[in-house]
């Protein structure tokens, strides 16, 4: 069975409820309509219904509940619940009510926060900072997380590298530039995203344009200083670095690179250097190699929300939502 079908089969297995708030997108709504009929979780489409229902014209999104942003029985508890929580940077009860009505974002993740939706997917047509603010803002991060991050599941066809040609890429969405500690606690929630969603062992190669020292540069050294630290703090992942690509993920180069490795060239969980880099590479390996792209999802934040790209097609929205409603499932 492919990644995603295994995905698929779990979130059947005790299905959640995911909110999808761009409603007025069709590719949303398309896949309203396969996560239902494929009976992944329940649906949550915020919007306007008779506008909602024109854009998925052909499509059976019956089965979907549709909440009108302007028709809220509940909104005066969610207007007081976004006061309390963001009252000492500024929130007022009108900037609330504002926000809660007119952005369907924040409408979706206080949702998710009053336990009416297990989680969010968001961002065929948002950008990445703005579904992922209210979900920082509101849902905080998770017990014992400092830092939120993102990753991209890439599962490349005929590939023999990784876990048979699937990888997590990481962080391809959210921390534009880590330090060293920073980019350690990158390579930590994925390789527990990785055995979480892939269930294989997570083997974490710290990306650089050096391999063990080939290069000298002050980007090279804090690679260099964050393998150490995540070595330390995760005793129990397989963490090497600094590689090159190559060196992480081709063996015969791994070994004649870095002989001295036990990880070169077998990495399946790719930690780059900052957001340029990832996210960069995730869309060169997806354009390129034509391989499945999900994400990016989070790691570190109270409940699942997570993001898509504007570029994403119906079935990417539907691969997401199933990792959002296993997320839930783990939580
Ligand atoms: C995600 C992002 C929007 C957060 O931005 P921000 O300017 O820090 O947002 P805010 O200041 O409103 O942050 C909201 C809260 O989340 C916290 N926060 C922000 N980033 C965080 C992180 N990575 N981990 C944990 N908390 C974080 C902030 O400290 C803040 O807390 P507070 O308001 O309760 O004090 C920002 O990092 C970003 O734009 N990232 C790049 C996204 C992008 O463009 N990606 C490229 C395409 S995928
Ligand atoms: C993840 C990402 O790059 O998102 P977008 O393409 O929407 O900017």
């Amino acid at each position: 069975m492919s990644f995603i079908e295994k995905i698929k089969s779990q979130a059947r297995s005790n299905k959640k409820t995911i909110v999808l708030p761009e409603s007025l997108d069709r590719r949303t709504v398309e896949a309203t309509d396969q996560i239902l009929k494929e009976d992944i979780a329940n649906v949550i489409l915020i919007g306007n219904e008779e506008e909602v229902k024109e854009v998925a014209k052909g499509l059976d999104i019956d089965q979907a509940t549709i909440v009108d942003p302007n028709k809220l029985d509940a909104i005066d508890d969610y207007v007081n619940t976004l006061v309390e929580l963001r009252k000492n940077k500024g929130m007022t009860d009108e900037k609330a009510r504002e926000l809660l009505t007119s952005d369907p974002l924040y409408l979706g993740v206080m949702m998710v926060k009053k336990g009416l939706a297990d989680g969010m997917v968001a961002g065929a047509v948002n950008s990445t900072a703005n579904v992922l603010r209210p979900s920082l803002q509101i849902l905080k991060t998770a017990p014992g997380t400092k830092l939120v991050s993102s990753f991209f599941v890439m599962v490349v066809p005929d590939c023999e590298y990784g876990a048979n040609g699937t990888f997590i890429f990481s962080d391809c969405g959210l921390v534009p530039n880590p330090n060293a500690e920073e980019l350690a606690a990158i390579a930590g929630s994925s390789a527990n995203s990785f055995k979480s969603l892939v269930k294989e062992e997570p083997v974490v190669g710290m990306l650089s344009f050096s391999t063990k020292g080939s290069a000298a540069h002050g980007d090279v050294d804090k690679v260099v200083e964050a393998t150490a630290i995540a070595k330390k703090e995760y005793p129990n992942v397989k963490i090497d670095g600094e590689f090159q690509l190559d060196a992480a993920i081709v063996p015969s180069v791994g070994s004649k690179k870095a002989p001295e490795s036990d990880i070169a060239g077998n990495a399946n969980v790719l930690i780059f250097p900052d957001l340029d880099a990832g996210n960069i590479g995730y869309k060169l390996t997806q354009r390129l190699a034509k391989a499945e792209a999900y994400g990016p999802v989070t790691q570190g934040i109270a409940k699942p929300v997570n993001d898509l790209s504007r570029g994403c097609t119906a079935e990417d929205i539907v691969g997401v939502a199933a990792i959002t409603a296993v997320q839930a499932q783990n939580q």
